[in-house]
């Protein structure tokens, strides 16, 4: 039975569930968990042109809609700074958004990236 070697979608699906993973583990309030909703956040569909969260990202794996790390992160990015949009730089809010911004870009640094590929191949 020859080895099914696992193509390309399987292997950027896993690494991008590993990064999310990572990542999610640092959002210890959840506060990037869920889609932020009009009622906790009034105002925030009409400000926010392009929402995005966790969940929504991790449909987006599964779903095979993301094609590399990059495409992934600029999802990422925008989550962040969705977040230091709708909120002052004084809230929880905003502190954790640019805290996680931080960490997701060494995360998916071009030398966190190699290290990965070198790994996987
Ligand atoms: C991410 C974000 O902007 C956010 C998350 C939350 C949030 C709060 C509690 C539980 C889950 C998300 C929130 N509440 C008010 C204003 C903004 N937010």
């Amino acid at each position: 039975l020859l080895m099914r070697q696992a193509d390309e979608p399987t292997i950027l699906k896993g690494c991008l569930k590993y990064i999310q993973s990572i990542l999610q583990r640092k959002d210890i309030n959840g506060f990037f968990a869920y889609p932020v909703n009009d009622v906790i956040a009034p105002g925030y569909s009409s400000i926010i042109q392009h929402p995005v969260d966790f969940s929504t990202m991790l449909t987006k794996i599964e779903a095979e809609e993301y094609h590399s790390v990059m495409d992934y992160k600029k999802d990422f990015e925008l989550m962040c700074n969705n977040a230091m949009t709708y909120n002052r730089p004084d809230t929880i809010y905003y502190k954790e958004a640019k805290k996680l911004l931080y960490i997701g870009r060494k995360q998916m640094s071009k030398e966190k990236l190699m290290i990965m590929k070198r790994n996987l191949g």
